[in-house]
């Protein structure tokens, strides 16, 4: 026979554990160290220094960590050639007598991957120097060799490592000063020497203005071919002549079929991030491309990913050549996704996102940017009206007002972007610090690639993935992209008012002296009648200026506001979610019970726990009881801390074993007969 008892003790212990638990996992101790380095770094450098040497930094960094990566676990596929071990050497020696320019870094250099050590030109180089590019990161140094001597390759390395410079600099050092140079054509009118495809509008966009900016200072033009633009202007640039294509498929199979752009002389050929291209059904349309050169055997491809899927390198072996080498940066190494995020889950009902998505980003987007990513446009759509300040970006916008969400985001006029994966792949956008994911994507790629939003170049990020445990799990996407979850539950109201109090103190502090006068009287006067301390009453304004009149609780499970999460525990395994609503519903009308969110058994199998209604929780927790206890001897009740029917509450919790006894009696049936023995019974705790 089952007793139910509400550990009135314990549940307090727990709930200030749980807080504690609360406190630590959420972001405040985050921002503490965060708040701690930045303003030091601010004070000693100006803005463009900052970014300069924060990027040198990063390049450093993130140079060692995959450096140390990739001793172990990074595979060359291909047997390194005798011949490239040879012109290491000989390079190694150049950079031994130094790089001759004079500037006084003659044999001095120290990071083995400077620019200043590779075969880039002194124009490139001051352009790289311009925008705080010194060093070459992992994927990029160990590449540049092998496409700027000619190889067809596979690169691949985690999202934000620099992939697109990878083959923007060899190629561009190729078409000027190496091999690719001879096979350029010349003049107006001159057909590109090099074909970039990518999957999405605003993915070619941003390829194309790295082309652009790198390639104005060699002297190469490029132009970008996508949908949703007017063909017109696109035309025109490629009468003109360009060197340089980057485009969708869809787009530039157009342009082929009007007769506005001839392939006929490529030297290079570039599939960036070519599993989605070829996942989003482009492969027909990539093969027509590709298959317009005249002599395949004269072109030299390149495809890069941060996810290779085994399908796409069967695939690519259509399009690149036997002798082609890989240089896999992440291999067999088990985590598959940026090592410079956090990756978070959280549970949460779908009704409750709008609720805790602001608290979230209160959270942990350390004042940066976030994105959003939904399943379905609709959804986009729908989440970006229900969160102020945010916009909307996916497939059904008009491109011209995507090309204005995009640069919105970018220049900081909104700082919260909800899209569907036409922003998952390769945005680079600055400071983005945290991803919400609303529910666990159907392809472990997806994962990677949006949470790889953030966390790029070095920078660290926070990716939170939100799931329904009733509709979805997170187990397939962390089996498969190696990611170890931090479970946390949703920042509780008060963690996040308490942060929040913070920046209104700060902000007080800034009031000018003048407003003192005006306010005095009536300070006063509240501190005589309101029956306050000070401090209280400070506390109140603090409230007040931070935007709260109240606090409201969370549940633990669906996140939802003004919800419950009770835990009910059995002394025996529970084995399926309908034995607890039976039990339920033995006791509570149909309507109640229909209400519980987020029913989930325990790790353990011995308990469930589900979140309901604050109003609820009364008729929960005393109709369980009213009806389940067995009878209790008056002195049972008359020594209980909550009197009348709850009177066992205490004497449970503290003895643990005067319910027991009664389990036999007439009552017992619930767990006999249902849990199959009689010595089950049944706790229950709330948060
Ligand atoms: N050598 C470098 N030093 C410093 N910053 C760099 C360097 N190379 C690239 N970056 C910067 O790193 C960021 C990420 O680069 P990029 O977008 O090419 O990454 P990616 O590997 O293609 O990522 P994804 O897989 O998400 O597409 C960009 O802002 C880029 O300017």
């Amino acid at each position: 026979m089952p007793s139910l008892a509400i550990s009135d003790l314990k549940e307090k212990k727990e709930e200030k554990m749980m807080k504690k638990k609360i406190a630590l996992e959420t972001p405040e101790s985050d921002k503490k160290t965060k708040k701690i380095k930045e303003p030091k770094v601010r004070e000693e450098e100006d803005d463009s220094a900052v970014k300069k040497s924060k990027k040198k930094r990063k390049a450093s960094e993130l140079q060692m960590e995959e450096e140390e990566r990739s001793e172990t676990s990074s595979e060359l596929v291909e047997p390194v050639d005798p011949k490239e071990k040879k012109k290491k050497k000989k390079k190694a020696k150049v950079e031994e007598e130094g790089d001759g320019d004079g500037d006084g870094d003659e044999g001095k250099s120290e990071d083995p991957n400077a620019i200043s050590r590779f075969r880039i030109s002194e124009a490139l180089r001051e352009k790289l120097k311009s925008k705080g590019i010194e060093a070459l990161f992992p994927i990029q140094a160990m590449t540049f060799d092998m496409i700027l001597d000619g190889t067809d390759l596979v690169g691949r390395a985690r999202t934000g490592q620099g992939k697109t410079l990878a083959f923007v600099l060899p190629i561009l050092e190729s078409l000027t000063n190496g091999p690719g140079k001879s096979s350029r054509t010349s003049g107006y009118g001159r057909a590109p020497s090099v074909l970039v495809l990518l999957p999405t509008r605003e993915l070619a966009k941003q390829v194309f203005e790295d082309f652009e900016v790198y390639g104005e200072a060699v002297g190469l033009t490029s132009c970008c071919l996508y949908g949703g633009a007017p063909y017109h202007t696109q035309e025109m640039k490629l009468k003109r002549g360009v060197d340089i294509v980057v485009g969708t498929p869809g787009r530039v199979k157009d342009h082929i079929e009007r007769g506005n752009i001839h392939l006929g002389s490529l030297t290079f050929r570039v599939l960036d991030e070519a599993d989605e291209m070829l996942r989003m059904g482009f492969v027909d349309d990539v093969e027509l491309i590709l298959g317009k050169v005249a002599d395949a055997s004269k072109v030299q491809t390149v495809l890069f990913s941060a996810t290779l899927p085994d399908w796409v390198k069967g695939i690519a072996s259509r399009f690149l050549k036997p002798s082609k080498k890989t240089v896999d940066l992440v291999g067999n190494e088990k985590m598959k996704a940026s090592t410079n995020v956090r990756h978070i889950v959280l549970p949460c009902s779908k009704s409750a996102r709008s609720q805790l998505i602001p608290d979230i980003i209160r959270c942990y987007s350390s004042g940066g940017r976030t994105i959003i990513f939904t399943e379905t446009k609709d959804s986009a759509s729908e989440l970006a009206g229900l969160l102020p300040g945010s916009r909307a970006l996916h497939g059904d916008i008009q491109q011209a007002q995507r090309e204005v969400t995009l640069n919105g985001f970018r220049s900081g006029k909104f700082m919260t972007l909800v899209a569907t994966n036409v922003a998952a792949r390769g945005l680079d956008i600055n400071d983005v610090q945290l991803i919400i994911q609303c529910e666990p994507p159907r392809d472990v790629e997806a994962y990677i690639h949006r949470s790889g939003r953030t966390g790029r170049a070095g920078n660290t990020g926070v990716a939170v993935m939100l799931y329904d445990p009733k509709r979805s799990s997170v187990s397939k996407i962390e089996r498969e992209s190696g990611v170890k979850f931090e479970h946390i539950s949703a920042p509780q109201p008060v963690d996040i008012a308490k942060s929040a109090g913070v920046e209104a103190a700060k902000i007080i502090t800034q009031v000018s002296d003048s407003v003192i006068p005006a306010f005095k009287d009536v300070a006063q006067e509240l501190l005589e009648t309101s029956g306050l301390s000070a401090q209280d009453l400070l506390a109140k304004a603090l409230a007040k200026a931070a935007g709260y009149s109240e606090i409201k609780s969370r549940s633990l499970l669906s996140s939802m506001e003004n919800h419950v999460t009770l835990l009910l525990e059995a002394g025996k395994p529970i084995y399926t979610l309908s034995f607890v609503f039976g039990v339920l519903k033995r006791f509570l009308p149909e309507e109640k019970v229909q209400s519980v969110q987020g029913l989930t058994l325990t790790a353990d199998g011995m308990g469930a726990v589900f979140d309901v209604a604050e109003d609820d929780v009364e008729a929960f927790l005393t109709e369980v009881l009213k009806n389940a206890l067995p009878p209790l001897q008056q002195r049972d009740m008359s020594r209980g801390r909550f009197g009348g029917g709850r009177g066992g509450f205490g004497d449970r919790n503290g003895g643990g074993s005067r319910f027991s006894g009664g389990r036999g009696g007439g009552r017992g049936g619930f767990s006999d007969r249902r849990n199959g023995g009689g010595r089950g019974h049944y706790n229950s705790k709330r948060w």
